[in-house]
């Protein structure tokens, strides 16, 4: 029998990674019930047969994906699936008067020619598209409100737009001077088998990639030239680092007064992100770690000058299956639906 007082939520994409914080963090959320989870390899396998751990605790199993019992069955429908299948899907979804959270790329961008031209996959869903809303609360909380559909930030475009946002919004530093090194946890990659995320090639050792080429770089573009109201281009380089969890992104700027000290800046970081429970804008001379935000919703935040420079430094740490994803899509729900923002979210680590 379901609780008549919980809504009706499905996660297409259950078996990775997002799929598997969604039901950890959604089981513990007190409106909420999961009724349905779909999947492609793994549909016909219990729940507990992929994640023996949580088998004292959640009995459903993996349906083939099904349109028309997920909108009979949900009100509510989280997508965790590979770039490129959640615009295929979502528009019965939105039709049948779902609400919809896409955790992957298909419905953050404004202009679809830019996802076209960075994601190799031609777009028939504009109608669908022109709805959704970019799913950063701190930034977008009262679109986000009003949205049927959600297109949940990627982790590193999380951690970067967070610490670069004040900077952007007050005019506090000279455009094109941002530059953002990332550094994420393997799990960023999700559960499948690729070789660069073997222990084994990844253990002991720290690289960047997609240097100059990562597909985030046009979604922080995006959003920044939305803060700053005029195009912005930043340089984004991420890393892979031997942890499984977490992303420290690194901000650098040229500040455009020379005069602003750290504290002026914690001041209006302090101020921007008042109603925002989830950022914890650090004190003068604390700057985060990725261990601070594991399991939590949480962003940490650090800023300093470099008065020899004229550069300000601005470091945050999230994790990215939580606050860079699953959370994230969850804090937006919670929106949607009128609930208190922080509610079923972790704010406390698993420290150390
Ligand atoms: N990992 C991270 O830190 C973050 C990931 N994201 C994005 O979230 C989304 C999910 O990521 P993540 O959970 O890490 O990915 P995983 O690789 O861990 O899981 C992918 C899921 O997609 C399903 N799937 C794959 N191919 C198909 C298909 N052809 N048809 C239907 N289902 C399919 C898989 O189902 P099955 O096993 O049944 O085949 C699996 O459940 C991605 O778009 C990713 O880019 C966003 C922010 C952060
Ligand atoms: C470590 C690692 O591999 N990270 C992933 C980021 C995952 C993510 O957020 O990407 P989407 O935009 O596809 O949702 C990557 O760099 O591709």
């Amino acid at each position: 029998m379901r609780d008549s007082d919980k809504i009706a939520v499905g996660i297409i994409g259950a078996s990775g990674y997002g799929g598997v914080q969604l039901v950890r963090l959604l089981l513990d959320h007190p409106k909420v019930e999961i009724v349905y989870l779909g999947g492609d390899s793994s549909a016909g396998k219990p729940y507990s047969e992929l994640y023996p751990h949580l088998g004292h605790c959640f009995n459903l199993t993996i349906e083939p994906i099904d349109l028309d019992k997920v909108t009979s069955r949900c009100q509510v429908v989280f997508l965790g699936l590979p770039n490129g299948l959640a615009c295929e899907i979502a528009p019965t979804l939105i039709e049948k008067g779902c609400k919809v959270l896409d955790l992957s790329a298909d419905y953050r961008f404004s202009n679809l020619e830019t996802y076209s031209a960075w994601y190799k996959k031609e777009r028939s869903d504009r109608a669908t598209a022109a709805m959704a809303v970019y799913g950063l609360p701190e930034l977008y909380r009262d679109e986000i409100r009003q949205a049927q559909l959600i297109g949940c930030p990627g982790c590193y475009p999380t951690a970067s737009l967070l610490a670069l946002a004040p900077l952007l919004k007050q005019g506090l530093i000279v455009p094109e001077t941002a530059i953002i090194d990332a550094k994420s946890g393997t799990s960023g990659g999700g559960r499948q088998a690729k070789t660069n995320l073997l222990l084994a090639e990844a253990d002991n050792s720290l690289g960047a990639y997609g240097v100059t080429k990562h597909r985030h770089t046009p979604e922080i573009e995006q959003i920044c030239s939305e803060l700053a109201g005029h195009e912005i281009r930043v340089q984004f380089t991420p890393h892979l680092i031997p942890m499984v969890r977490g992303i420290l992104s690194t901000v650098y700027a040229t500040m455009r007064d020379p005069g602003l000290v750290r504290e002026d800046l914690i001041t209006i970081y302090t101020a921007l992100y008042r109603s925002s429970p989830f950022i914890k804008v650090l004190p003068t001379g604390v700057y985060p770690q990725t261990k601070w935000a594991c399991g939590t919703n949480l962003c940490y935040i650090g800023i300093e000058v470099d008065p020899r420079t004229d550069r300000v430094i601005v470091l945050s740490a999230i994790d990215n299956l939580i606050k860079g994803q699953s959370g994230q899509a969850i804090q937006c729900l919670n929106l949607m639906m009128g609930w208190q923002e922080t509610l079923g979210l972790p704010q406390l680590s698993f420290y150390p």
